[in-house]
């Protein structure tokens, strides 16, 4: 199963958002997007999983561009995790994640016990098993996070779709959860905003700036103090190891000058 995006472009407001975006995503790796607030990744994660059409370029599913693909086949292939999908129906726990079955399901093929066990084993997986009776207002931010990703994963889609995944979730949870999704040996894409998350769990890294991929390659190529001063105007110090990883050690900034202080010293 493979993703590719070429030559992509798509404004908003009449402002170019990307431009030229181009990318392989190879079958079975853990690619991350990482980059500036506005630069781009959910409008690139929007336009891989296909909720948007690219006004130039082509996003291909398999060779054959996404729009060629039925809505069902592309759901049986593409799980898209989205940053602030939310929902305002009345619905449990458990129901937000049978809803992942949903491209399986059809006249012939109706709800089975396989499929509850395939939601069973998806609530579990993210630490959300007892809480299957909840009714989804009653959950946390972090809980109803990890409610989308067993979502994504009831698809059963080999290519999974995250915009910053970790969002709402505490620090075990945030790791256990690119853990999780790592082992899973699926093809995924995740917008991400810690590097060193970016660094410890992700085969290949694409850097976005100003809707343009600037930089992709492994974590210990890509993530260079000069590049990310340049991206997101931050010093860092990255520490590499013996094994090929790398860790990044971030340099406070020096004082502001005086005038520059938001609330004047009125003592
Ligand atoms: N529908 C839209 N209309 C106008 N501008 C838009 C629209 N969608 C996105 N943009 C703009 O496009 C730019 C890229 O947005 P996008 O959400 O893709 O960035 P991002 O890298 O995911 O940012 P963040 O890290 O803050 O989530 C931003 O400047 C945003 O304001």
């Amino acid at each position: 199963m493979t993703l590719a995006a070429e030559g992509l472009f798509w404004s908003a407001g009449g402002a170019a958002i990307l431009t030229d975006v181009s990318l392989d995503v190879r079958p079975g790796e853990f690619l991350g997007i990482i980059g500036p607030n506005g630069s781009g990744k959910t409008s690139l994660m929007a336009l891989l999983s296909g909720i948007r059409r690219p006004l130039a370029g082509t996003v291909r599913l398999d060779g054959q561009p996404l729009s060629a693909h039925g809505r069902q086949a592309v759901a049986r292939r593409i799980a898209f995790v989205e940053q602030q999908a939310e929902t305002t129906e009345r619905i449990t726990a458990r129901q937000a994640v049978e809803l992942g079955r949903t491209p399986h399901l059809g006249a012939l093929t109706p709800w089975s016990r396989a499929d509850d066990a395939i939601v069973e084993r998806a609530l579990e997986a993210v630490d959300m098993a007892h809480f299957s009776g909840r009714l989804w207002h009653t959950l946390s931010g972090g809980e109803r996070q990890r409610l989308h990703i067993a979502r994504a994963l009831a698809q059963q889609a080999p290519i999974l779709l995250l915009d910053e995944p970790t969002n709402h979730l505490d620090i075990g949870h945030q790791i256990g959860l690119l853990q999780l999704v790592r082992e899973q040996e699926l093809t995924v894409v995740a917008a991400l905003h810690d590097l060193n998350h970016a660094a410890m769990f992700c085969d290949r890294i694409a850097v976005m700036q100003g809707g343009r991929i600037v930089a992709l390659g492994t974590p210990a190529r890509v993530l260079e103090p000069e590049r990310l001063h340049d991206v997101f105007g931050v010093t860092v110090e990255v520490e590499r190891d013996s094994a090929g990883g790398c860790f990044i050690r971030y340099r406070r900034p020096d004082p502001r000058p005086a005038k520059l202080k938001l609330v004047a010293e009125a003592r």
